[in-house]
């Protein structure tokens, strides 16, 4: 549905609180008040929701600017709403309104690092072999259509690791860690339960899919990976590796040219101040593109806009449905909340949305650490599988596992 256009939708009944929320010890700024709906932590802000009041209806995000107008109709300009859309954008999404949110700086404490003590047990889906062959069948679809109209230009493959504890996992000594990466942002959000279980996705997410402060936007598109190294001078070399690879400058291209076809009809002015430049988290090297623009109409609300963008070529690849299509089936699982979008909106339109990556789904005893890599012609299926255990390190160092070692076969 064209946002600037939108009919005034019938009010749905708000749906009842979540059953669970998942306990909350150092992110709450005031203990007592409840338990912790959702946080997201980012360069040094935290925005903590505290007590489950009520949950937009679920649905696809075709129907979500409906959705919306008509939660803020009657819950009023001031309420907010955060949470998550799925990968998939005929899947259902999960927002919440808390009951109060609290805006902050973090608590002054050192993000206590996790102790490699409790055992867990690791399952690979897929292990590395497993991903560079399915790399290599996208690498022959694409050049079986190479030329021809509409062939896949990219996409963006991943794979899981599935890590359970002899215990619960505590989420919120996880989000304490992940925070504590001041280059990302690090956001807890309930997801619905599983089997009568509460889930969360945890996560330090780099990548700022769209934020908006009246009418503002502002998009950092990232894309084009390199594990950053212990040593200085090699992590340079990482770095300026990164910087000079044509493969990954392609990869990024895609990404920031959809997100500004994407945006210019809705923006009088849309600009990239600096171009394309390295990013950088405490585990990876990007190439980042810093996107900004002016809306026509303020009213634009940020999660229409970001729905609108979801799923970007940075998650998914070009052609969108094709490369969406491809990735189910070379993937063999369901992402469900992983490379999705997670973050928050209010009533007046402000928010701001991150691609849900870097990230797990946390049940009970269970993580599930999900990483991907963007595949374009001349990627190397090794090089990429390797890239993708490179991006499990923020999690694995969050959950205090050590770091996973692949024999290559
Ligand atoms: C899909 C992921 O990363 C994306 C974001 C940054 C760089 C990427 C890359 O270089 O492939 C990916 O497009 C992920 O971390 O799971």
């Amino acid at each position: 549905m064209n946002a600037l256009t939108r009919p005034e939708p019938a009010a749905p009944p708000l749906a009842a609180p979540p059953p669970h929320v998942f306990p909350q010890k150092a992110t709450d700024p005031s203990p007592g008040e409840g338990l912790s709906l959702f946080a997201f932590q980012s360069r040094g802000a935290l925005l903590h929701g505290l007590g489950a009041a009520a949950a937009l209806p679920r649905g696809p995000v075709a129907t979500l600017d409906a959705r919306l107008a008509a939660f803020f109709r009657s819950a009023g300009t001031e309420a907010t709403l955060a949470g998550a859309l799925p990968f998939d954008r005929s899947g259902d999404d999960c927002l919440w309104q808390a009951r109060r949110v609290a805006r902050s700086a973090p608590p002054v404490q050192g993000a206590a690092r996790a102790e490699h003590t409790i055992p867990w047990h690791l399952d690979h889906a897929p292990d590395a072999a497993g991903y560079a062959e399915a790399v290599g069948r996208a690498l022959h679809l694409m050049a079986d259509e190479a030329g021809t109209a509409g062939a896949l230009e990219k996409i963006v493959l991943s794979r899981s690791l599935v890590a359970t504890a002899e215990r619960d996992i505590d989420v919120a000594s996880v989000f304490r860690r992940l925070a504590a990466d001041p280059a990302a942002t690090a956001f807890l959000v309930p997801l619905p339960d599983r089997d009568g279980l509460p889930r969360v996705m945890a996560g330090a997410t780099p990548e700022l899919l769209l934020g908006k402060s009246g009418g503002r936007v502002s998009s950092h598109p990232l894309a084009g990976s390199a594990r950053r190294r212990a040593d200085l001078a090699e992590d340079a070399a990482a770095a300026a590796g990164l910087a000079a690879s044509a493969k990954d400058r392609r990869e990024h291209a895609i990404v920031v040219e959809f997100i500004l076809d994407t945006l210019a009809p809705f923006c009088r002015r849309l600009f990239r101040p600096q171009g394309m430049a390295l990013a950088s988290t405490a585990s990876m090297w990007h190439l980042g593109t810093r996107i900004e623009g002016d809306l026509k109409e303020p009213e634009v609300p940020a999660a229409v806009l970001a729905a609108m963008l979801h799923p970007t070529p940075a998650v998914c690849g070009v052609p969108r449905e094709k490369a969406a299509r491809h990735i189910g089936a070379l993937e063999g699982y369901a992402r469900d909340f992983y490379a999705g979008a997670v973050g928050w909106c209010d009533g007046r339109g402000d928010g701001a949305w991150y691609v849900t990556i870097r990230c797990a789904e946390i049940c009970g005893r269970r993580a599930r650490l999900y990483a991907g890599a963007g595949i374009v012609p001349g990627s190397d299926p090794h090089a990429e599988a390797e890239e993708t255990a490179a991006k499990y390190t923020a999690l694995l160092t969050a959950l205090g596992i050590p770091p996973v070692r692949e024999v290559r076969s």
